[in-house]
Parts: C-alpha cells; sequence; structure tokens
C-alpha cells in the first residue's frame, strides 16, 4: 500500500507556512488528496484527512492505539501537568474522564446558564459605546469568570481578584515558546532547581512563580471544601473532591489541581473565540442577524440560535485538528500508516466539503435546519471525535447560547471594518486575525427570549 502524498517542501517551510497562512497550507496539500501528508521539525510524518469518512476512520484509532496525550503532552505538559485529561492515555486517562464526565454533563451544566447570563450581562453593560474594540478580548473575560465561578468555584471577591489577573498570565507564559519549546530534562531543572528561581528575567522562571501562586489558591480552596464541604455546591471543583472511582478511590489532590487547570486551558480561550467569530460572521451577515433577533424576540429562537452557533462552529472551527500518535498500525482511505506516526482529521477541511456543504464558503445556518441537517451534522466535527472528544463541549454550548443571547438583547453591533477578518494561527487554535472589532450601541426596544429557556435544554 502506497504512502500518502504530500508536500514536497522542507519541515521548516512547511511550519513557516503553516504559522504563516494556515488555510491556504492546509488548502494545497488538500490538491493532492483528501489524504495527505505533512512534515513538521522535530514531529513525525502526520497524515492529514479531508472529509468526514476518512475523519471517521482517523477518530477509529482511539480504540486501537491511537494517542491524542502522547501528541499534546510536549506542549501543555508543563501547564497542565501529568494528571490531565488532554495529556493522559489508556487506562489513566479512562479514569480521569468517567470522573470528569457527571460534572460538564448536559443536565449538569443547564443550572448555570442564569449565572452565565449574569456575568455577561454585566460584562456587556461596561463595553464602550460608539467606537471599535476588540470584542474577543471582552469574551476572554467573560468565560474566564465563568471557568472561575462554576468550575473552580470561587466565591471569595479577593481571591477571584486576583486570579482575574494571574489565570491569563499563567496560559501566556505555560504556551510561551521559550517554555514549550525546551526538551524535558532542562525544562524541570529550570522550572524546579532554586538557582534558576533567582534569575527573574527567565520566562521559565516567571512561569513557575505564577504556577506556585496559582497552586496554593487551588490547594487551599481545596483544603477549605474538604473541611467545610457544602453538598448543594454544584461546581465541578466540589464535584471532583466528592468523586470516587470505580475501586472507590477519590482524585488526588495533584489530580483534581491538573484537571482544573485542563479545564481553564482547554474551556476559556477556546469558548471565547468561538464567540468571537459567531459575532464576526454576524455582523458581516445583516439576513442572518435580522433573523436571529427577530426570532430570538419573537421568544421561541432556541432552533435558529442553534443553527447560528452551529454554522458559526462550521465554517469557522477554533480548534485546527484532531491528532493521534499511533502505536499500532492503521490503514486510512487505502493508505498504510506505520506506528510511530501521527492521523489527524483537519476539521476546516472536512467542514468544507462541498459535497456536504454546498458552497462551503457561506455563513448559511439553514444548512442545520432543512432535509440536509442530518448529513451537515455528521460532518461537523468543531469538537473531535471518537473517544476523546471534547469534555466540555456542552458548557460551551450553554455559554454561546447564552451569551449570544445576552449580548444581542443589551447592544446592536457593526463592524468596525467590512472586510472579513482573516484566521491567525494561535497555538492550536484559528482566531480572528483583528480579535473581531466591531462597534456597539445600546439596542432598540427589542429584547431576547428568556435565559432560562436557553438552559433548561441544554442537556438535550
Ligand atoms: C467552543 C469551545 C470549544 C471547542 C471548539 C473545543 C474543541 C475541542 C476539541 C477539538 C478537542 C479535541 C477533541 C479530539 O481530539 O477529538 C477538545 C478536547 C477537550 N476539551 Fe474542548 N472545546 C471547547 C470548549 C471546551 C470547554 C468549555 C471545556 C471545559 C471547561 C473543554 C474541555 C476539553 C477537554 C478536557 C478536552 C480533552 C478531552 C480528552 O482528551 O479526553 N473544551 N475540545
Amino acid at each position: 500500500m502506497p504512502a500518502p502524498p504530500g508536500l514536497r517542501l522542507p519541515p521548516p517551510l512547511q511550519v513557516a507556512w503553516l504559522v504563516a497562512d494556515p488555510m491556504r497550507f492546509f488548502a494545497a496539500g488538500r490538491r493532492h488528496g483528501p489524504v495527505f501528508q505533512i512534515r513538521l521539525p522535530g514531529m513525525p510524518p502526520e497524515v492529514c484527512v479531508a472529509t468526514a469518512d476518512l475523519a471517521e476512520q482517523v477518530l477509529a484509532a482511539d480504540g486501537a492505539g491511537g494517542r491524542a496525550g502522547a501528541v499534546r503532552r510536549g506542549f501543555l505538559g508543563p501547564l497542565v501537568g501529568e494528571a490531565s485529561l488532554l495529556t493522559l492515555d489508556e487506562d489513566p486517562w479512562w479514569r480521569h474522564r468517567r470522573l470528569l464526565g457527571p460534572p460538564l454533563h448536559g443536565r449538569a451544566v443547564a443550572r448555570w446558564a442564569e449565572r452565565v447570563a449574569e456575568i455577561a450581562a454585566a460584562d456587556v453593560d461596561r463595553w464602550p459605546l460608539g467606537e471599535p474594540f476588540a470584542l474577543r478580548t471582552r469574551m476572554e473575560r467573560i468565560t474566564l469568570e465563568v471557568i472561575m465561578r462554576v468550575v473552580f468555584g470561587i466565591r471569595d471577591a479577593g481571591r477571584l481578584r486576583r486570579l482575574r489577573v494571574l489565570l491569563p498570565r499563567l496560559v501566556a507564559l505555560g504556551g510561551n515558546a521559550a517554555v514549550v519549546r525546551l526538551p524535558p530534562g532542562p525544562r524541570e531543572w529550570l522550572l524546579t532547581s532554586p538557582l534558576p528561581q533567582r534569575a527573574g528575567f527567565l520566562p521559565t522562571t516567571r512561569f513557575a512563580r505564577v504556577r506556585a501562586q496559582v497552586d496554593a489558591i487551588l490547594y487551599d480552596e481545596m483544603a477549605r471544601r474538604r473541611r467545610d464541604p457544602d453538598p448543594d455546591a454544584g461546581d465541578v471543583l466540589s464535584q471532583l473532591l466528592a468523586a470516587r472511582d470505580e475501586a472507590g478511590e477519590p482524585l488526588t489532590d495533584r489530580e483534581v489541581r491538573d484537571e482544573l487547570i485542563t479545564l481553564l486551558v482547554a474551556g476559556h480561550e477556546t469558548t471565547a473565540t468561538a464567540l468571537a467569530w459567531t459575532f464576526e460572521r454576524l455582523v458581516r451577515t445583516p439576513r442572518v442577524l435580522e433573523r436571529l433577533r427577530d426570532e430570538l424576540a419573537a421568544g421561541d429562537g432556541r432552533a435558529y440560535l442553534d443553527a447560528v452557533i452551529k454554522e458559526s462552529l462550521r465554517v469557522r472551527p477554533v480548534v485546527l485538528a484532531t491528532p493521534r500518535a499511533l502505536a499500532e498500525p492503521m490503514t486510512v482511505g487505502g493508505h498504510q500508516v506505520p506506528a510511530g506516526w501521527c492521523v489527524a482529521a483537519i476539521i476546516p477541511l472536512v467542514h468544507s466539503d462541498p459535497e456536504v456543504f454546498p458552497e462551503p464558503g457561506e455563513f448559511r445556518p439553514e444548512r442545520f435546519l432543512g432535509p440536509d441537517a442530518a448529513k451537515a451534522n455528521r460532518a461537523w466535527l468543531p469538537f473531535g471525535g471518537g473517544r476523546r472528544y471534547c469534555a466540555g463541549a456542552q458548557l460551551a454550548l450553554l455559554q454561546m447560547r447564552v451569551i449570544v443571547t445576552e449580548v444581542l438583547r443589551r447592544v446592536e453591533l457593526r463592524p468596525a471594518d467590512p472586510a472579513p477578518e482573516r484566521a491567525r494561527l494561535k497555538s492550536v487554535t484559528l482566531v480572528p486575525a483583528r480579535s473581531t472589532r466591531v462597534v456597539a450601541t445600546p439596542a432598540g426596544s427589542r429584547s431576547g427570549s428568556a435565559v432560562t429557556e436557553v438552559g433548561e435544554e441544554a442537556g438535550e
């Protein structure tokens, strides 16, 4: 069986192209066929696929030697640790996945709709009116607040104030190339030994200091809640402390810490970016924005709102790919892929297959409402798939429904600049290059639908 064809450029040029223009880079790979190979420096060859059927084959690797954790460990390990859903594989991963499932289930997160709406409303009320601003930054503030309050369950105002500063710093420094690209041995030495800890100018030292400050707060929260548990607290941290695995064992504090940072890293900027793209598309597609406003004002906008969110995540998916390192060889689209290589569904390519999504560049939520909705849903992969399907998808969708509704009932938005925003690569995500620059004005007399309606059905 032949190896898949691919780009012939040397790996350093491939990575330079990927960073400069991710969409053109993958479009160039796609010209070799729906299964193609890319080579990035210091990484095993990666076999990329571009259709829903092939993506299904790739995601089937999860049950057959495909390791998502092994791919992520190198760049996420220093931040999320070793006991994280993102970086674990096999049995230890499965144990964590079962313990994190219930607090993130649709029905469990639905009860947070009112809280999310309050957080969003308080933020929107502070937005500048009549002048351009970056909407993505505001969305990051809102989704960070959601993580701190409903995932970490922090109530103390002083702690919230400190974490509002520390958490974005932690994520930025933990993703800094000067920390991520170091080999594990020297990195561990720089992060933990007393000598380099005196050199405050080093990015590793700055990262280690912020990490220690955040960890101190989280471990203290855990100790308080263990001392004085609140059976009615619905936050994820409280539920994780109470959870027991099949052997009746709880997660250790270290494991809980790693999972809290995991939920922050996986859930904060991704959701903010998804919201930023939703508004970036809405303000440039007045027909859709008008219909959404009208349906929300009429009180039964849930179906159209969901279609808008799905279409936004289709046409501008936040996460680029679903890579798996292969412990066993596998066959994809008639090509043999050896053990040690990676396979990945490239989400924007799957989402722009004209067989499933005619005129794929058009922002048309009706695709998810009409007779072809079932076909569209099968090829819709913004949260990945297989066993490693996004653990926070229900929380992300709940936030998107509630926040879009709250924003539209409070302000009118228009683009600061008519040209659509390009996608820029930020780590493994695609973000709007200008951070969704918009101008807000107070909303007219129309108001949105009840937030409780939006939240109550999140478990569906
Ligand atoms: C719109 C926002 C989001 C998008 C687009 C997104 C997308 C994804 C994708 C594509 C994956 C990889 C799936 C795969 O490889 O097959 C993933 C994994 C994950 N996501 Fe999300 N995500 C979002 C929000 C969230 C939120 C809010 C949380 C939690 C608070 C979260 C937690 C996770 C975790 C823990 C994983 C790792 C799952 C595992 O490997 O078992 N995500 N997400």
